[in-house]
């Protein structure tokens, strides 16, 4: 430890008085300093020129006086001295301070005998007994030569590292241990090493080292290197690699975040595959591209087709979804084109418009197109080719500017190869594909929509701030989610409207999610017993169940699928009374 690292008083808080072209200026501190004592004196560089008795100064004084009652200054110490030689001044029962300065004699500073640093150091002789237990609680491994080269130290994980007892290797001169090694250059004058991979050659280690001389009292007293393995490091280098890795994903996570347009606020989640997805339609979603989104029912295919209208030029204009699974084939066409009046029997007076007709300008939302006949299939592509639809029982054609969103979750892919999906039209609707993940695939979302949904139902039913306990977290975890975001929706509310306290405990959750914890807890009462005791217990259990439903052997033994011999040795075995069957 250097002397500048424990310096406390600073320069301007030292009285002093500078000579400069035959005038002297008084600092503030000096200004100050109406008790005896004395001033100290330096050149206009700011060297230590010495100390003048502050009886004998006043301002009057003229500087060429000044320069006759300056005195030496004996205790002065050089900035970057060891702390060890400060130690052992005051610990020689000196008193006061001791001045710092540089190499130049320029002062720097000064050290105060009630410094704490000081004190403390002046005891550390009292720890000296300690510093082979700290040396070997240490991770790094040290070893110590001498100045002859003498091997004196080596801690614990030195002998780890290297393989080498220390019994071995104590007292003996790393000449003959290693020849070529690094401490014994820094030895002969090679600068110090910092960081660099070695390789102790007689092991074929190689480590990352810092070795270093040692000096006291400006004597040369030996050289310590310390070292750890370098597989360690590159392991933690790998890690650190990994960790940048994912700074680096989070960082882009974020940033994709905030370029999110608000319409996309109300689709939560930060699972990765699950953001991705949302980047995608956020990019696309200015453009007029048609896409299809991909996804089990309840993952939020509408949630996201209305953030991609809302998020278009065409927001202004109307989002119309078309749920083409539940309207009947029969209608399908009628909804989707409308019809004239009179186009059929029971046809509203004055027509009706169609959804295509409706969504002008705006969007249509073609939920489950992939259940639509090939009729219709065939109907939509024409819309699509040409821009145009065709009333029922219309005779002209209404054009059309409407962008068109569908989603399905159904393998269209497999359907064209078998001809259930045109393939034309496959390749029209999908040209932007998006895939929203199910929930089981991301549950690590779980607990931030569980959060979200419980926000909006305590809200929506005048409810205080609740919580899950973390017996439901872990169901909920635990749970596949075959109905998505949309079950877990409907599992919150249900909870929140049966919750009458802060906290949504399993007698809240809908039955099937509660006996789902009742299948857990009753497993390991069950893997008390073992397999076969179990199988005896079922077997004797179903013989005589078989014989009182049949009340005679030979029907049950015809019924049970087994042998008259096999039959009577288990009423044997398990000790089945047939006299009261
Ligand atoms: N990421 C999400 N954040 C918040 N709510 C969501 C999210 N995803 C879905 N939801 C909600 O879950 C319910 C189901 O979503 P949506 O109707 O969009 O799913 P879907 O995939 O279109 O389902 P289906 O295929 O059955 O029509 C909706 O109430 C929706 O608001």
């Amino acid at each position: 430890m250097l002397v500048r690292d424990i310096m406390d008083l600073s320069l301007e808080a030292l009285p002093i008085v500078k000579l400069a072209d035959g005038e002297h200026y008084l600092n503030e501190a000096a200004e100050n300093f109406v008790e005896g004592g004395f001033i100290l004196v330096v050149d206009e560089k700011g060297c230590l020129l010495g100390k003048i008795n502050r009886y004998n100064l006043d301002q009057g004084t003229p500087a060429h006086k000044l320069r006759s009652l300056i005195e030496p200054v004996k205790d002065t110490i050089l900035f970057n001295e060891n702390a060890f030689e400060l130690v052992s001044y005051f610990k020689e029962g000196n008193k006061g301070v001791v001045y710092v300065i540089d190499q130049e004699k320029k002062l720097i500073g000064a050290v105060s005998w009630k410094n704490r640093a000081v004190h403390m150091l002046s005891r550390i002789k009292d720890y000296a007994p300690f510093f082979p237990n700290i040396f070997d609680a240490m991770y790094e491994a040290i070893i110590i030569i001498d100045y002859t080269g003498t091997i004196i130290y080596v801690n614990h994980a030195y002998t780890n590292i290297v393989g080498v007892p220390a019994g071995k290797i104590l007292g003996k001169k790393m000449e003959d241990i290693e020849p070529t090694s690094m401490c014994l250059k820094v030895l002969k004058g090679h600068p110090p090493v910092l960081n660099q991979k070695i390789l102790i050659e007689s092991i074929g280690v190689q480590v990352l080292a810092n070795i270093t001389p040692f000096y006291v009292n400006g004597k040369l007293q030996g050289v310590i290197s310390v070292f750890r393995n370098i597989y360690e490091t590159i392991n933690l280098s790998d890690e650190l690699k990994k960790m940048r890795d994912i700074a680096q994903y989070l960082h882009n996570e974020l940033k994709s975040k905030d370029k999110l347009p608000r319409a996309f606020n109300a689709l939560v989640g930060n699972n990765r595959y699950f953001r991705e997805a949302l980047v995608l339609a956020a990019t696309v979603a200015p453009t007029d591209a048609v896409v299809m989104i991909r996804g089990e029912s309840g993952v939020g295919k509408e949630l996201l087709a209305e953030a991609i209208h809302k998020s278009s030029s065409r927001k202004n204009y109307p989002f119309i979804k078309v749920n083409c699974a539940a309207i009947p084939e029969s209608l399908l066409e009628s909804e989707l084109f409308g019809y004239e009046e009179g186009a059929f029997t029971g046809a509203k007076k004055g027509g009706k418009p169609g959804k295509f007709e409706l969504a002008q300008k705006g969007t249509i939302f073609l939920d489950e197109v992939g259940d639509m006949s090939p009729a219709m299939q065939a109907k939509l592509l024409r819309v699509i080719q040409e821009k145009e639809i065709e009333k029922i029982g219309g005779k002209k054609t209404v054009h059309v500017d409407v962008r068109i969103i569908s989603a399905t979750n159904k393998d269209l892919e497999t359907m064209v190869v078998k001809k259930q999906f045109r393939e034309d039209l496959y390749y029209r609707l999908n040209v932007i594909p998006i895939f929203l993940p199910p929930l089981k695939r991301r549950k690590d979302d779980i607990p931030l929509l569980v959060d979200y949904f419980l926000k909006l139902y305590c809200k929506k039913h005048n409810k205080g701030k609740m919580i899950v306990s973390s017996e439901v977290m872990n169901i909920f975890l635990k749970h596949e989610w075959p109905g998505n975001i949309r079950e877990l929706k409907n599992v919150i509310e249900h909870a929140v409207i049966l919750c009458s306290s802060d906290m949504i405990t399993t007698k809240h959750l809908p039955w099937y999610l509660k006996n789902a914890q009742a299948d857990d807890i009753k497993l390991p009462e069950w893997q008390k017993e073992t397999l076969p005791e179990l199988v005896e217990k079922l077997e004797k259990d179903v013989i005589t169940r078989v014989l009182k439903k049949y009340g005679n052997k030979s029907s049950a033994i015809k019924a049970l699928g087994i042998s008259r011999r096999t039959f009577y040795l288990k009423l044997k075995k398990y000790q089945i009374d047939i006299s009261n069957i």
